[in-house]
């Protein structure tokens, strides 16, 4: 079975305005500055429990009110769908991919929470096989397990790995998986930090890249 499998965040989703607002929204109810969508750029892909750790740092926040702040960010984050749209052409490609046979996965940092929102906002639920959450295992990317568990719940012993971001690109060498890099992402490095198979900037682009791959 072709397998792939998508990171979500900076890569089928133009989501960081939406992150920028919920984390901004936080930071004036607690009466501090806003901070630039571009430094806030630099909090994605880890997942939120190190968003808001850095969140809290740079906005001076009180550490100390971890738990309260982050039951707070996460509901602004699930608002954040609202603000939030598909690349171009990212549903075409992955009605084509479809089309031409591949398995679908969805390898994601983002928590179950939010994940939903979005999903659901953008109707992109039925799109994907197979869904892992930031959340489903104890173990989030850059650790190569959510890629391995997405591939096994493909039912496909390898696949493509399709991101944006650094982490992406360690967790698919840590998995050992052809890795392609879409460069219209929350792009924070360079692009040879992120050492890739192939690289697109055009969604059409994909899934000629896919069948070349495979
Ligand atoms: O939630 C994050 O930090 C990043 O999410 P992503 O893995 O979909 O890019
Ligand atoms: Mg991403």
């Amino acid at each position: 079975m072709k397998a792939v499998v998508f990171d979500l965040d900076g890569t089928l989703i133009d989501s960081l305005p939406g992150i920028a607002n919920a984390a901004n929204t936080l930071l004036q109810e607690e009466g501090r500055p806003t901070l630039p969508q571009g430094d806030i750029a630099g909090f994605v892909g880890l997942g939120e429990i190190v968003f808001l750790k850095r969140l809290i740092a740079a906005g001076g926040l009180d550490p100390a009110r971890f738990d309260r702040l982050m039951e707070r960010f996460i509901l602004h984050y699930k608002n954040a769908a609202q603000m939030t749209g598909a690349f171009p052409g990212a549903r075409e490609a992955l009605c084509q991919l479809r089309a031409d046979g591949w398995t679908i996965g969805l390898c994601t940092n983002k928590p179950t929470g939010p994940l939903r929102a979005v999903l659901d906002h953008l109707e992109l639920d039925g799109a994907f096989d197979t869904i892992v959450a930031g959340d489903t295992l104890d173990r989030r990317k850059p650790d190569p397990a959510p890629l391995r568990h997405t591939l096994d719940g493909l039912g496909a012993a390898t696949g493509i790995f399709v991101g944006d971001s650094p982490v992406d690109a360690e967790t698919a060498r840590a998995a050992n998986v052809p890795f392609v890099l879409f460069t219209g992402g929350i792009r924070t490095v360079a692009l040879d930090e992120m050492p890739h198979d192939k690289a697109f900037d055009d969604f059409s682009q994909l899934p000629a890249i896919c069948r070349a791959l495979i």
